[in-house]
């Protein structure tokens, strides 16, 4: 039974009609030869007993009479009748009367019955009588071997045919199994097909309207639907894939991006400052494995807060990332160059020698200096490095770094634009801008500063014009404390603010003093760092100090650095006019060391350009600064301006500027700062004089 299940159906089908047909044919031909047997035996048994029947009427005579002769011949008659073997005629005392034996039968005694079968043969008994009295027997044997071969022939041709019809019954099953199970197979094999290849595009082809056409129509309608449903879910997949392919690559972008950001600069892309300590203690580590120095350079660009306060931050960011790129540019890549923060930078530079580090900061220090292009403006920065060194001036990443930040400042201290090597001198210095800071917030809160006063001199009439207000910081512990070291002080802790306010107000209250005095309109000079150009509040201050004080706003004179002067920025120009409705003057302080955009000088509501200084001071002994000097009044001229040098403190250097028609003059030579009274005892003699002119 298992090997039968696990027959293909076709196999199965043609099995089963074959065992059919083959029981049904057995069945059949069983059937026809019993039947026919029967039919045979019982054909046999009536010849013979009508033959019986003829030989006993025949016989009464010759029993009667006694003549077995006549019986015997009687008998022989029957030599025409097939299959009879042996005929007997017995008297009543059932002895042999007479007997007729064609193939040598030898007679039997008597049977009981009447009809039977005897030693394979049929025979029959049929009593003679007469009157109802029997007076002999007769007995015919029939021979069955005819019967039986005729049997035999019979069931041999039933056997061909039965062989004949398995035959007919093979093919006609093949067939039938070929009509009816063909579309099955094809339905299994598309479905394994499917099943294989996944491609659910296959159908099964369906020519038939019975049961199993319609079960390949339901077969490929659920194939159809399995097909849409698999596209559903291949786009729902290549969606699913798509997005998270997407998700994926978006992740990685952040996780880039989010790694990027913890270890750099956003604006500049260059590492920060943890990036450059976690750079430096390993650098430190490996330096002190090989034997090796290395070196920090602290670098701080000089007034950038000026910039970033006048320019914008947008002006600040571009010049950041203009600087960034230039000392990357100059640098090897075996150097880390990070931004710490504002306009700080740091260098770590491994296995570096003095020399090599002096080289470098050189050319940092050359490079940062060129001119910078942004847009319209030409702007000029300068940058102070500090430069410490491992082993020597450290052996740790903290104090490698603080050291180098003491170097920087040292570097400022000296005047800006240069490079510092640390030395332990100067850690004197850190630790005084910290006392220093204290000592002036102390300062501001109990109004512990002074204003002297400048004269400005008109070269033409030799008179004092005016006066440049100059804080002066006299500590009751150290005496007097410079401007240049407290004023930048100020402006990088913020309180600058209050010390131009209240320079200002104090001003203002003097100098009209001496107008009272006088009657004589002296011109005041306050000094006003950019920062204040931010506030947005600048002419309602200036203008209350003007209300508070009473002091003529056509007197005063504003003087801010040139940074100022390089802001494209409406806001500035707004609070510039503004201020000048108040009757104020502008002047651009230290003009010709920073910016030199001659577009931006002609938009500016200005009054006055004050040549730097430091131009005045190498009047005689540089050529190419007596230009420049001379250069700067013939453009302030050229643009409606006067020109003010400052720092004149020679008579060559008077001569010079009076010889080009420099407006006025400020400097040693004709006056140092000083107290309201000087000034005051000054004007004096100067009113004096000119009483006593002729
Ligand atoms: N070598 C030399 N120097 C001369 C000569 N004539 C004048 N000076 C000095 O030059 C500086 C002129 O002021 P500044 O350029 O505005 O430079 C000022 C100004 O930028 C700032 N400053 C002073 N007072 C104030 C203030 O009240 N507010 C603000 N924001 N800054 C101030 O501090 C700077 C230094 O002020 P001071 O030490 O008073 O130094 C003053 C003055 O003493 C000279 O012939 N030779």
């Amino acid at each position: 039974m298992p090997l039968f299940k696990s027959l293909p159906l076709r196999k199965k089908m043609i099995l089963l009609f074959l065992l059919i047909s083959s029981t049904v044919l057995t069945l059949a031909t069983t059937g026809f030869a019993i039947n026919d047997w029967h039919d045979s035996r019982l054909q046999v048994t009536e010849n013979l007993r009508s033959q019986a029947d003829i030989i006993s009427h025949n016989a009464i005579a010759a029993l009667t009479f006694e003549d077995p002769e006549s019986v015997r011949i009687t008998l022989e008659s029957l030599e025409n009748v097939r299959n009879i073997v042996l005929a007997v005629v017995y008297d009543a005392d059932k002895h042999i009367f007479a007997q007729y034996s064609p193939k040598g039968y030898s007679a039997p005694p008597l049977p009981d019955s009447l009809e039977g079968e005897l030693n394979r043969t049929l025979y029959v008994i049929r009593p003679v009588k007469v009157d109802q009295e029997t007076i002999g027997f007769t007995l015919l044997l029939s021979d069955l071997s005819y019967l039986k071969k005729r049997q035999i022939d019979q069931i041999s041709i039933a056997f061909v045919v039965f062989l004949l019809s398995l035959i007919v019954a093979l093919v006609l099953s093949s067939v039938a199994q070929n009509i009816i199970t063909r579309p099955i197979t094809q339905l299994a094999s598309t479905a394994r097909k499917i099943t294989r290849t996944q491609n659910y595009q296959l159908r099964v082809r369906n020519r038939s309207r019975d049961e199993i056409g319609s079960l390949a129509a339901d077969f490929n309608q659920m194939i159809e639907q399995i097909q849409t449903r698999d596209n559903e879910l291949q786009d729902a997949s290549q969606l699913l894939e798509k997005k998270v392919k997407d998700r994926t690559a978006e992740l990685l972008r952040l996780t880039e991006q989010l790694e990027h950001q913890a270890f750099h600069d956003n604006l500049t892309g260059l590492p920060n400052r943890s990036t450059f300590d976690n750079q430096l203690n390993a650098a430190i580590n490996y330096a002190c494995r090989q034997g090796e120095q290395l070196t920090v350079m602290f670098l701080d660009l000089d007034r950038f807060k000026d910039i970033n306060d006048t320019l914008g931050h947008d002006m600040g960011d571009q010049l950041l990332i203009e600087l960034s790129s230039r000392l990357k540019n100059s640098l090897r890549a075996s150097d880390t160059l990070a931004r710490l923060g504002g306009d700080e930078f740091a260098i770590l530079t491994v296995n570096t020698s003095q020399h090599h580090a002096t080289n470098i900061a050189a050319k940092l220090v050359d490079e940062i200096k060129k001119p910078v292009i942004i847009g319209d403006l030409n702007l000029q920065v300068t940058t102070s490095i500090g430069i410490s060194i491992y082993p020597q001036d450290g052996t740790d990443a903290t104090t490698i770094v603080k050291h180098a930040d003491t170097a920087m400042y040292s570097a400022k201290a000296a005047g800006r634009n240069q490079f510092n090597f640390f030395d332990k001198q100067m850690n004197i210095h850190s630790e005084r801008r910290i006392q220093l800071a204290q000592k002036l917030r102390h300062a501001i809160d109990n109004n512990l500063f002074q204003v002297y006063y400048q004269p400005k001199w008109c070269t033409r009439r030799s008179v004092m014009v005016g006066v440049e207000a100059l804080i002066r910081w006299f500590d009751t512990e150290e005496g007097a404390i410079s401007p240049e070291e407290f004023i930048p002080l100020a402006e990088d802790q913020g309180l600058i603010g209050q010390i131009d306010q209240w320079v200002m107000n104090q001003s203002c209250r003097d100098i009209l003093q001496l107008h009272q005095q006088f009657g004589h309109k002296l011109q005041l000079s306050v000094n006003f760092s950019p920062a204040h150009f931010i506030r947005h509040d600048l002419y309602n201050r200036i203008a209350d100090v003007l209300t508070q004080t009473g002091f003529p706003g056509t007197s005063l004179d504003i003087e801010m650095t040139e940074t100022v002067m390089a802001a494209e920025n409406d806001s500035l120009l707004k609070q510039l006019d503004q201020i000048r409705t108040l009757g104020i003057e502008i002047s651009i302080d230290d003009f010709g060391i920073a910016y030199s955009s001659l577009s931006r000088l002609k938009r500016l509501p200005l009054n006055t350009l004050k040549i730097d200084r430091s131009f005045i001071r190498d009047i005689g002994r540089d050529h190419d600064d007596e230009i420049i000097v001379k250069t700067i009044i013939d453009m302030a001229h050229n643009l409606n301006l006067k020109v003010v040098a400052e720092g004149v403190e020679t008579q060559e250097q008077l001569t010079f500027v009076t010889q080009y028609n420099c407006d006025q003059v400020q400097g040693f030579l004709f006056s140092p700062p000083l107290p309201l009274e000087k000034i005051s005892a000054l004007m004096q003699a100067q009113a004096s004089a000119q009483l006593n002119e002729p």
